[in-house]
């Protein structure tokens, strides 16, 4: 397995993040905008040039991570390796033209970037909404430190407050019938299989598995430890889209410019946006 050998510190210099109102200036709406500026902040606090291997999450704002580490510039990445967590994922580090590892060949990463469907405040979190938990999840547990970045829309006090399909839940295909009649014995009536768009039948993942989508009750929401242990147990469940006490730290961009940072100490940060630091 090659080791990343010690990088030396870039020169290039890097903008600072712009504020959501002058992004929407450049094309991009108010929330890509705000999905930019959380990994553009999450970036410049937690990618340090002693490291190496680099997660890449999935989904929507994960390419804006990509885009702020290469602006640190060639002499850093050249000597990184980045693991990806998806199909997506892996096309966007080798589009990029970054040095592509797997978690089998690098399974202790530096750090990991993740979008998040939902961040409670004790940085619980929903993932799976694209479908790619299971290697998000392993990704994150090599990770020494998990980073979620997501827009203000994520940042909830609950699981379940605005994302409503469900708790994702990749099951084995010939399971499937079985594990949605256990989940909805066990308090989650409306669980279903998710279906592909564009494609007739179910999502099929990355793992060639099924994905279900189940709602639960707030009750069961506001113990995502306890939930996640009760589906796990069900025989033919691969992995389930709730991350518990795992991220470090949440970045949330907002539309106003500004970025709330929630930390796994319990603390909160609030970043102003530069305009509104003159
Ligand atoms: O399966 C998909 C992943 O867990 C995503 O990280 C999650 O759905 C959030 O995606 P986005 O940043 O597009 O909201």
């Amino acid at each position: 397995m090659p080791l990343p050998s010690k990088p030396e510190v870039s020169t290039e210099t890097i903008r600072p993040p712009l504020a959501p109102q002058v992004i929407a200036g450049e094309g991009l709406n108010v929330i890509e905008a705000a999905k930019r500026l959380a990994a553009y902040t999450a970036v410049d606090r937690h990618v340090k040039p002693e490291h190496t291997v680099i997660g890449v999450g999935s989904g929507s704002t994960v390419p804006y991570v990509v885009e702020r580490i290469l602006e640190q510039g060639q002499e850093l990445n050249k000597n990184r390796v980045f693991i990806p967590t998806s199909f997506q994922s892996r096309e966007l580090i080798v589009n990029n033209g970054l040095n592509l590892g797997d978690v089998d060949q690098y399974p202790t990463i530096d750090v990991d970037f993740d979008g998040a469907d939902e961040v409670d405040n004790e940085l619980n979190c929903i993932k799976g909404g694209g479908a790619c938990h299971l290697r998000e999840k392993v990704v994150a547990e090599a990770a020494t430190t998990l980073i979620l970045v997501a827009d203000y829309r994520k940042n909830v006090s609950y699981l379940g407050t605005n994302f409503d399909p469900g708790v994702p839940i990749e099951v084995v295909p010939f399971a499937y019938a079985k594990v949605l009649k256990n989940l909805r014995a066990m308090g989650s009536p409306n669980a279903t299989l998710r279906m592909a768009v564009r494609k007739a039948g179910p999502v099929v993942t990355d793992n060639g598995n099924f994905v279900i989508d189940a709602p639960f009750a707030r009750k069961d929401m506001m113990d995502p430890f306890t939930l996640t242990h009760k589906i796990k147990m069900l025989t033919g469940v691969v992995e389930v889209g709730i991350f518990c006490h795992m991220a470090q730290a949440a970045y949330f961009g907002n539309a106003d410019g500004s970025v709330t940072i929630k930390r796994n100490d319990g603390t909160t940060e609030e970043v102003a946006s530069p305009s509104q630091q003159k």
